[in-house]
């Protein structure tokens, strides 16, 4: 044992301790920025709430009027669409594909369940 806690025999920082051995200047700089990484992460969450509460509506609207949970045609439009905003921003527009891929299929999921009389998710509030 090492006469740090934040180290193991071999010097190598413990996993959820990696700042613990860098040294101070670093340390501040690490933890400001991380806590922007914080702030934008506390805001994609809100950002995703608020479209799961749009499309848990369009949910409904499909499974009352019998309209299929997927549209594969407006995905199509939605991934050219992300994959150029992606460009412009200097993101990997592969990456956005996916991200967005991962969201619709979470939402299509939800609309099966919705289709079916239930809640979109298992523990949503009002669900089982
Ligand atoms: C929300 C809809 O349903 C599905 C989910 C989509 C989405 O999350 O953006 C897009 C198309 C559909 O496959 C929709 O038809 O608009």
């Amino acid at each position: 044992m090492t006469d740090s806690a934040a180290e193991n025999d071999n010097d190598v920082p413990v996993a959820g301790d990696a700042v613990a051995s860098v040294d101070g200047e670093v340390r501040e700089k690490l933890i400001r920025m991380r806590s922007s990484i914080d702030n934008i992460d506390a805001a994609l969450v809100h950002m995703l709430a608020e479209r799961f509460k749009c499309t848990q509506a369009v949910g409904r609207l499909k499974a009352e009027n019998h309209v299929p949970p997927a549209d594969p045609g407006r995905e199509v439009k939605q991934v050219a669409r992300l994959r150029e905003l992606a460009e412009e921003s200097h993101l990997d527009p592969e990456f956005a594909e996916k991200f967005l891929n991962f969201i619709v299929a979470e939402v299509i999921h939800h609309h099966e369940r919705i289709g079916r009389g239930g809640e979109p998710w298992p523990s949503a509030p009002g669900g089982d």
